[in-house]
């Protein structure tokens, strides 16, 4: 069923879940905003760059600042170069295949996904509930669904967590390398989806609680709701990089309306 359709909702369908009357798809970030996973990216970033940089006597990454700025939302290897890049380090691209231990940007970026997957490994992961609930309501009402993520690793969480039920497509660190598209900050992977499911970028809003990826979103023309979980000075950091609204959770778009 369409968002042009009736249903029990009648025409508002977007706007039992929080979102402007004109949207009628929802593109979600994965890592922070569907699922708890963005603490574990962040324990592997610190662990993978504090052994490089203590190897070199140099201060250790700084699993706020440094992974916000630099790391959050943007897909592994622009990760790795960016924050090198802010520490005035540029070590050799490297390829694919490089191993774990390779001082080149592919190196460092397959070493923190040897350690992320042992986190993963290690079981448990559940979704945010209020996330699932929200996935399970705009399927309900009608709203088209995305996920939209820069991680290689989002068909193994979406599928553990049993989110890939409520998902029509999914965009991620794999379509990236395989499309060759731009990752966020660029617009790309979020207008791909929106053209995936047929729909105007206009007409769709997107979730996210990096400052890559909302400034992504704002640059594509969607509406853009902000996912502040870490306090601080982030929601204003997420405002000033384009969301529309911010929030700590999905379930308040839900409380908003329900
Ligand atoms: O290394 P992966 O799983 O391909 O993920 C790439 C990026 O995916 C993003 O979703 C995370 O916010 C980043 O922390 C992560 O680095």
């Amino acid at each position: 069923m369409h968002a042009a359709q009736s249903s029990r909702y009648g025409d508002n369908v977007a706007g039992v879940l929080g979102l402007p009357d004109h949207v009628s798809a929802c593109l979600f970030d994965l890592d922070g905003v569907l699922t708890p996973t963005a603490v574990i990216h962040n324990k592997a970033w610190t662990a993978t760059f504090d052994e490089f940089l203590r190897a070199r006597g140099l201060p250790g990454f700084d699993p706020v600042h440094d992974y916000n700025d630099y790391v959050d939302g943007k897909p592994r290897e622009a990760g790795v170069r960016d924050f090198l890049s802010s520490r005035g380090i540029s070590l050799p691209e490297g390829t694919a295949d490089d191993p774990p231990d390779a001082q080149t940007v592919n190196g460092l970026g397959n070493r923190k996904n040897v350690l992320l997957l042992k986190l993963l490994e290690q079981g448990g992961l559940e979704p945010y509930p209020s996330s699932a609930e929200y996935l399970r309501r705009a399927k309900e009402v009608g709203l088209r669904r995305a996920v939209v993520s820069s991680s290689a690793n989002t068909l193994q969480v979406i599928t553990s967590t049993g989110l890939d039920q409520y998902l029509e497509a999914r965009v991620d660190g794999v379509t990236i390398r395989e499309r060759g598209l731009k990752g966020k900050p660029a617009p790309d992977t979020f207008l791909e989806a929106a053209r995936e499911l047929g729909v105007e970028p206009a007409r769709a809003a997107v979730f996210e609680d990096a400052l890559a990826g909302v400034a992504a979103g704002r640059a594509g023309g969607f509406f853009v709701v902000g996912v502040d979980r870490v306090g601080g000075d982030h929601a204003e950091d997420l405002r000033r990089s384009g969301a529309d609204v911010v929030v700590p959770d999905l379930g308040q778009l839900l409380e908003e309306r329900s």
